[in-house]
């Protein structure tokens, strides 16, 4: 195969043009990936990770071959994505998230019997080949079951083993903890953990910073297109150093508060997050100012909950990045 890279990307662009509108149409266009070029080494973990939006799969549809290039090159264990396409699909899984692509009224194993089939596994091969993959997503004793029974974190396993059934070299993972519970999300990790172990390649994204931190080898941020930071959990991390976070539940944070706390010296950021029946109000500020006073300042009144105030994490130097970004 030659290349030492599984993937490489080359200022990949790719502008979707769309209709719009029925009476009075307008055609649009919209620049998803503007200039992407990172390379993954062979049995790297790595994760792309990005608001909505922001070009992640389009990325990877442009990698696996399910959209063109608008211009700039990719290649796929040293294929070139667009001129060696049948190269590049001999050596890709695609798994996303969400409920598509199972049939439901079989059990696991004849769904992967028949993916089987249709991806050309030879036939003698078949039968050791999904036994290791029940084995590895954790199914094996669950595989006789209809798919219609199966939770979320299952549907999702059987859907990896899916993509692994021709033994690819890259797996793509498109949002695989999509909807999983916690504990179903942690089993999903391990899998995918003991899955890059045996020297599969994986392309993640995700959009939980906890399972990016734990499980890849690098990261890109991508945000409006275009890579704003990529390196590893910890190098990614220190683009929060020098930051202090000021954590504050609260039911009902209002607007002034934020404009408020976002004009006092030494603030870098502020953002609000629903949860649930509270807000959570996050501060960011120079690691020498000490803003707590400030935020139960601008909150009184207001029924409180957890008050905190920490050093940065992955999600914290995230948030710094793409904030930077827009
Ligand atoms: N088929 C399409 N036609 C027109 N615009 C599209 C199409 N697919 C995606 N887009 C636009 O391209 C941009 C990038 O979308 P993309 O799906 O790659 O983002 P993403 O990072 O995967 O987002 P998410 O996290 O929400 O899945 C968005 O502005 C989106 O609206």
């Amino acid at each position: 195969m030659g290349s030492t890279y599984a993937i490489e990307a080359n200022d990949l662009r790719r502008t979707y043009r769309a209709r719009t509108g029925w009476l009075k149409p307008k055609r649009t266009e919209v620049e998803a990936v503007r200039g992407v070029s990172f390379t993954v080494g062979r049995g790297e973990l790595f994760g792309l990770l990005g608001p909505n939006g922001a070009g992640k799969t389009t990325t990877i549809k442009l990698l696996n071959t399910l959209l063109i290039p608008t211009s700039g090159t990719a290649r796929v264990c040293g294929h070139d994505v667009e001129r060696e396409t049948r190269a590049v699909r001999r050596r890709i899984g695609y798994v996303f998230g969400g409920d598509r692509g199972l049939y439901d009224r079989l059990s696991g194993l004849d769904n992967l019997r028949y993916f089987a089939e249709l991806y050309g596994v030879p036939p003698r091969e078949q039968k050791r080949r999904i036994a290791e993959l029940l084995d590895l997503v954790g199914l094996a004793g669950r595989e006789r079951e209809r798919v219609e029974g199966y939770s979320r974190g299952m549907r999702q396993r059987l859907h990896i083993a899916r993509g692994l059934l021709h033994a690819p070299d890259v797996l793509f993972l498109d949002e695989p903890s999509i909807g999983v519970d916690p504990v179903a999300a942690r089993e999903l990790r391990r899998t995918v953990a003991d899955l890059a172990a045996a020297g599969t390649t994986v392309l993640l994204t995700t959009h939980y910073m906890a399972e990016a931190d734990e499980l890849c080898d690098r990261i890109a941020v991508i945000a409006d297109g275009t890579i704003q930071a990529l390196g590893t959990p910890s190098e990614l991390r220190r683009r929060a150093d020098g930051r202090r976070v000021v954590e504050v539940e609260a039911y009902g944070v209002p607007e002034s508060a934020v404009s408020a706390l976002r004009d006092l010296p030494g603030v870098r950021e502020t953002a609000v997050e629903a949860r649930g029946a509270l807000q959570l109000l996050t501060v960011h500020s120079d690691a020498h100012v000490d803003v707590q006073g400030d935020v139960l300042r601008e909150l009184a009144g207001i029924r409180l909950g957890r008050v905190d105030s920490r050093e940065p994490t992955l999600e914290d130097a995230y948030v710094a990045i793409v904030s930077a970004a827009a």
